[in-house]
C-alpha cells in the first residue's frame, strides 16, 4: 500500500468526527477546535445550514465548466455580492488561497505591464512559485530558488519607507491586513494608508491578501473595512465555502474583462458543490451576523488569553477571532500539551500561539481554553 507524503508535523491523533466548534478522535476524546484546519472551518464543522445546501447540490450536478451558467454559481454570486463594498464588482474564482494570490498578481501584471511586486517582512502568501516568491520566510522557499526575480521586500508597518519602496516599476503591492502565519501582526492604519496613497501615485495596484483575515473572522466581513482603506483587489479563501476548497480574488469592476479567453483558467474553479456551499456560507454569515459575534466572543477570548498570569506570556495580538498569544519562548512546545487538555491550537511565527476558533465558540469553551493555556504555561515555568 502507498503512503501519503509527510511534510506536516503529526500528533498521533486520528480525527473521526466534527460538529460546530468541536472535533472528536477515534477514542472519543473531544477537542475545542481553535485550529479549524488553519482557519478554514470558521463557520463550524458540519454546520447544518451548509450541509443542507451541499446535500441538495450533490444530488443535482457537481462539475460544470465556466463556459456554462449554473444555478449554483448564480446563487453564489447573488449571496456573495451582498458582502462586498460597492467598488468591488468582479470575482475571479479559484480553488485555494495561493491560486487567489496568483490570479491577483496576474491581473496586476496585465493591467500595469510592469514587473515588480512589493511585499513585506514576515509575509505569507502561499506555496506556488509566484506566491512563494512574495512570502518572506526563507524556510518556505530556500530549497526552490530561483523564484520570480522581480520582488522587493519592505519593512512591515514602517510607513515612512513606503515612498522609496514603491517605484515606477511596481505592478502591485501585496499585503496582509493582519499577518497570519508571520505572527498575528495587525498592520497599523498609517501603514495601510501610506501604501494606498503611494500605490496610487506610482500607478501600482494595491492587493490585500485576506485569505486568512477575510469572511468575518476579524469582526468585520473584510479586515480592510476596519481600517477604512480600500485595495484595488483583495483575495479570500479558507472559510468562504464552509470547508470545501475555494480561493478567489475580488477586483474593481473595471478589471472584469482583463483576461482574454485562454489567458487564465482553472479546471475545478466554480465547481457546483463548492458554489452551493459558498452561497450557503455567505448567506449564513450575513443572517447570523457572524462578524459581530466574532468581535464579541473574540474580545472575551482575548481577555482570557491575556489573563494567564504567566511570566512566559508577553501580549495578546490580533482582532476578533484571529488571535495570537506572544510568548517569551518557542510556541510549538505547547501544541501537544494543549491537545492533551482538549484544545487544538496553532503557532504563528516562532513565539506566538495562534487561536482561530469557529464563530460559535461559547463562553464555557473560552474558560476551557483559558484553563488549558494557563496550566501548560505554568507547567513550563516550573521546568
Ligand atoms: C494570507 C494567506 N495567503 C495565502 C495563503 C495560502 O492559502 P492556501 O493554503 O489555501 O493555498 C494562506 C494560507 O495560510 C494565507 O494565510
Amino acid at each position: 500500500m502507498g503512503r501519503i507524503a509527510k511534510y506536516y508535523r503529526e500528533y498521533g491523533i486520528r480525527i473521526v468526527k466534527g460538529f460546530m466548534q468541536y472535533v472528536w478522535d477515534d477514542k472519543g476524546q473531544r477537542y475545542i477546535d481553535c485550529n479549524t484546519n488553519h482557519g478554514v472551518v470558521f463557520l463550524g464543522h458540519a454546520n447544518p445550514k451548509i450541509v443542507e445546501a451541499v446535500k441538495k447540490q450533490v444530488e443535482e450536478i457537481w462539475a460544470v465548466p465556466l463556459n456554462f451558467a449554473t444555478p449554483a454559481r448564480e446563487r453564489f454570486i447573488e449571496e456573495f455580492s451582498k458582502l462586498l463594498p460597492p467598488k468591488f464588482g468582479v470575482v475571479f474564482l479559484q480553488n485555494t488561497g495561493t491560486e487567489a494570490v496568483e490570479v491577483a498578481i496576474k491581473i496586476a501584471k496585465k493591467v500595469t505591464r510592469k514587473p515588480t511586486i512589493v511585499a513585506f517582512t514576515n509575509s505569507f502568501h502561499g506555496r506556488t512559485m509566484g506566491s512563494l516568491s512574495i512570502t518572506w520566510n526563507e524556510k518556505y522557499k530556500k530549497a526552490f530558488e530561483p523564484l520570480y526575480p522581480h520582488v522587493r521586500f519592505g519593512k512591515f508597518n514602517v510607513p515612512h519607507e513606503v515612498d522609496k519602496l514603491i517605484g515606477e516599476d511596481t505592478c502591485c503591492v501585496v499585503v496582509e491586513p493582519i499577518q497570519g502565519e508571520g505572527g498575528v501582526n495587525p498592520a497599523t492604519p498609517e501603514f495601510l494608508k501610506a501604501l494606498r496613497e503611494e500605490a496610487q501615485r506610482k500607478g501600482a495596484l494595491l492587493i490585500f491578501d485576506e485569505v486568512q483575515t477575510g469572511f468575518g473572522r476579524t469582526g468585520a466581513v473584510w479586515a480592510f473595512q476596519k481600517y477604512g482603506v480600500e485595495p484595488d483587489i483583495f483575495t479570500a479563501g479558507k472559510p468562504v465555502a464552509g470547508g470545501l476548497p475555494i480561493g478567489l480574488a475580488v477586483a474593481r469592476e473595471d478589471f472584469g474583462d482583463v483576461f482574454e479567453p485562454g489567458e487564465h483558467g482553472s479546471t475545478f474553479a466554480g465547481n457546483a458543490v463548492v458554489m452551493a456551499a459558498a452561497a450557503a456560507a455567505s448567506r449564513l454569515l450575513r443572517e447570523e451576523d457572524v462578524p459581530g459575534r466574532a468581535e464579541r466572543i473574540g474580545a472575551e477570548l482575548a481577555k482570557a488569553l491575556g489573563d494567564t498570569g504567566s511570566r512566559l506570556a508577553v501580549r495578546v495580538k490580533g482582532m476578533g477571532l484571529m488571535l495570537g498569544l506572544e510568548l517569551r519562548v518557542k510556541a510549538d512546545q505547547f501544541i501537544q500539551p494543549l491537545l492533551e487538555r482538549g484544545v487544538m491550537a496553532l503557532t504563528a511565527g516562532v513565539n506566538t500561539l495562534r487561536f482561530l476558533p469557529p464563530y460559535m465558540i461559547s463562553k464555557e469553551d473560552v474558560e476551557v481554553v483559558h484553563a488549558a493555556v494557563t496550566e501548560v504555561l505554568k507547567k513550563a515555568e516550573q521546568q
